[in-house]
């Protein structure tokens, strides 16, 4: 479990007279281990903040935060750093190395040999469904979407218990981000892995979450629960907003066509989708 306890991050300001900015203030929460959390809202409320607190690429002002009731600024940084997997928008991978020098990294750094490496490779690139063959071409030879699959793979390389995610498939267009989307349920069973995910995106925080926690400015936490609490029981207006829940955003209808189809509808009267009869 990490927990999160009255959790303060305050950056200085960038000029003299600039004021400090607060990012996050007086923050706690839990993320249950072999979850996904989602920490959603809109641009500015600390998302990115919380979740580089957790592997201390930032510190925090004030408060604590623990992995399995382990102060974490007792920790070795960078020993933490290697034992948390990583992903952010645009992979961040390598240029100069080819894939599954990327993808061994952390394995290797961590002390595995190069065979063990060369065996950690292969089964994430099974994991994340790339070929085999991608192993020795280099980032810039790979689509968006494939840049992001090795980010995944290169992150969970080292099997880490804790995966943090920060917009990861922000980038890519809809069907391979819901590709991802899905691949990344699958490979949430299959690992059980705990996992950190920033969105702003609230389809996809519904889609991913076993958890949601919606933020609003400085981290303050406006809903905490199931995306069945959230949307079936919306805490407050920012999070009916949020959803696009009240009726004049997305009052949805249904539409019967001759040919026995069922359309659903926006408020605006365009098809979003259909009725699979069951
Ligand atoms: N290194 C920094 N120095 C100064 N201010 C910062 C720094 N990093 C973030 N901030 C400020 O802290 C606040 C929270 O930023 P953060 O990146 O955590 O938000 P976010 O919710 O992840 O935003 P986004 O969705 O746009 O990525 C913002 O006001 C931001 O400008």
């Amino acid at each position: 479990m990490i927990s999160f306890e009255s959790v303060t991050k305050t950056y200085p300001g960038s000029r003299r007279t600039a004021p400090e900015v607060v990012a996050v203030e007086d923050v706690s929460f839990e993320v249950d281990t072999g979850t996904i959390t989602v920490l959603a809202g809109s641009s500015g409320c600390g998302k990115t903040t919380l979740l580089r607190m957790v592997n201390r690429m930032v510190t925090p002002t004030a408060g604590t935060i623990r992995v399995d009731g382990e102060d974490i600024a007792a920790l070795n940084p960078v020993q933490l750093r290697r034992s948390i997997g990583y992903v952010m928008q645009h992979a961040g991978l390598l240029p100069h190395k080819t894939v599954a020098e990327n993808i061994s990294v952390v394995p290797r750094l961590n002390g595995a040999t190069k065979a063990q490496a060369k065996t950690a490779v292969g089964k994430m690139l099974e994991l994340v469904a790339l070929p085999q063959d991608m192993a020795d071409r280099y980032p810039a030879e790979l689509s968006g979407g494939q840049a992001q699959r090795v980010g995944v793979a290169r992150a969970l390389a080292d099997e880490p218990k804790i995966l943090l995610m920060d917009e990861p498939f922000g980038a890519v267009d809809p069907l391979v981000r819901a590709d991802l989307q899905h691949q990344l349920l699958d490979i949430q069973c299959q690992l059980g892995t705990t996992i950190l995910f920033v969105t702003h995106d609230m389809p996809e925080a519904l889609r991913l979450g076993h958890h949601i926690i919606l933020l609003a400015e400085r981290g303050r936490i406006m809903q905490h629960g199931s995306p069945i609490d959230l949307v079936a029981q919306p805490a407050n207006a920012f999070v009916e907003d949020f959803l696009g829940l009240r009726a004049t955003q997305n009052a949805l209808h249904l539409q019967h066509t001759d040919d026995g189809a069922t359309l659903v509808l926006d408020a605006h009267g365009r098809p979003t989708g259909f009725l699979e009869s069951s």
